[in-house]
């Protein structure tokens, strides 16, 4: 078993989460404990302002590089305040852009991650995964989602088919079949334009516990306009930007609607895309297991259960932390980088094969 660090720093821009795994790459050892650092309120809009003009932004941009040794720096302290010895960590990067192959549309995949692996190594001493998502892209791959072979291996003991929804800022989802097949790809967007909408309209950086949504009602006619979007029925494999449904959201006209009918129709159009999704299931799962920002916000656990068939439950009826999930997928994947496993699949990013991917800094094992 090798000792890792998962860090990852998601597309809701709030920080770092770090967790310690031991784990070979295949099967879960030790789950040790886990941390959020949230980043300060100008490293989020340095970040988001990033986000924002990435389709221009040149790789030595002074504005780049000041946040990527800021979120660097940051990735660092939240290795430090764990206070684990470990043999590797898998360093994710924040996400800027995304750009996967998209079917019938001709131009150069292409996804950014920014982070200093390099400084990140010589901080903590420990040999550092990284770039995880390139590879698979270079060859055919959406590079996203990469959580499903952790989510396989932790879920190896339940009872399938399953399907383990993340909510964050986009939503994704793995369907884990009876003889380990997975199938994964990004539902929609999730958390991403409600947390845009609270921020609008309550200058706050969430709806927490959905309390705006829970005081509108979903707006049908702009539900129904978004719920034509060709990416719901468009089959996997599929992946997001985090801003791809902005255009979409605009001219349905959600933002001529109140500002709880606004977060209301949003949350319902969160929980439409996951239906969507399940249709696209070569079978309908047992349960749900939700993870995520996303499992907080009452409002969006109710749209969903009103939207899908089967049981839906947050992750922690299986044991799981819900908040650690993501960061604990790295530490695996780092593991698996580190001795050459796959780490995508043609089911979870329509790899062309089993792939290896991602890069060391540092000793090798
Ligand atoms: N108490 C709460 N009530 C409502 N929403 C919440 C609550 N706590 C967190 N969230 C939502 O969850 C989001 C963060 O979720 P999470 O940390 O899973 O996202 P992420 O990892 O950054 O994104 P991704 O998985 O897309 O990379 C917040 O931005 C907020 O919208
Ligand atoms: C390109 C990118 O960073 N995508 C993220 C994002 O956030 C959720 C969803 O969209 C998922 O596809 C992915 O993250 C997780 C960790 C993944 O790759 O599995």
């Amino acid at each position: 078993m090798l000792r890792t660090i998962g860090l990852m720093s998601g597309t809701s821009l709030d920080g770092v989460d770090a967790a310690y795994l031991e784990t070979d790459g295949e099967t879960i050892g030790r789950i040790g404990p886990r941390l959020t650092l949230p980043y300060d309120p100008a490293l989020r809009r340095a970040l988001r302002g990033l986000l924002d003009r990435a389709d221009t932004l040149a790789g030595d941009d002074p504005e780049l590089l000041d946040a990527v040794k800021r979120l660097t720096d940051r990735h660092g302290e939240a290795v430090e305040a764990l206070r684990l010895d470990a043999d590797l960590i898998g360093f994710h990067g924040q996400t800027i852009l995304h750009r996967p192959p998209v079917a019938g549309r001709n131009f150069t995949p292409f996804t950014w991650q920014v982070g200093d692996a390099v400084s990140l190594a010589k901080r903590t001493g420990m040999t550092v995964a990284h770039d995880f998502r390139s590879a698979d892209v270079a060859a055919g791959g959406q590079g996203a989602p990469l959580v499903p072979v952790f989510h396989r291996a932790l879920a190896a003991p339940l009872p399938k088919p399953l399907a383990i929804l993340n909510l964050g800022g986009v939503g994704n989802v793995t369907w884990l079949g009876p003889d380990g097949e997975m199938l994964a790809f990004d539902t929609g967007p999730a958390n991403g334009p409600l947390d845009d909408w609270a921020r609008q309209h309550t200058g706050k950086d969430y709806d927490a516990a959905g309390k705006l949504a829970l005081a509108g009602q979903a707006d049908g006619a702009v539900l129904g306009r978004l719920m034509a979007h060709r990416y719901l029925t468009a089959p996997p494999p599929k992946s997001l930007d985090r801003l791809d449904f902005d255009r979409a959201l605009k001219e349905a006209g959600a933002a001529e609607l109140s500002a709880a009918d606004g977060a209301a129709t949003l949350c319902a159009f969160c929980a439409v895309c996951v239906a969507a999704a399940a249709r696209l299931f070569p079978e309908p799962p047992l349960q749900w297991l939700v993870a995520g920002g996303g499992r907080r916000n009452p409002a969006i656990m109710k749209a969903l259960a009103g939207a899908l068939e089967e049981p839906v439950r947050p992750v922690e009826v299986a044991g799981w932390d819900g908040d650690a999930l993501e960061a604990q997928a790295f530490g695996l994947l780092a593991a698996r980088v580190a001795r050459k496993m796959p780490i995508t699949f043609p089911g979870t990013t329509g790899a062309p094969r089993a792939l290896t991917g991602g890069r060391i800094v540092g000793s090798l094992l």
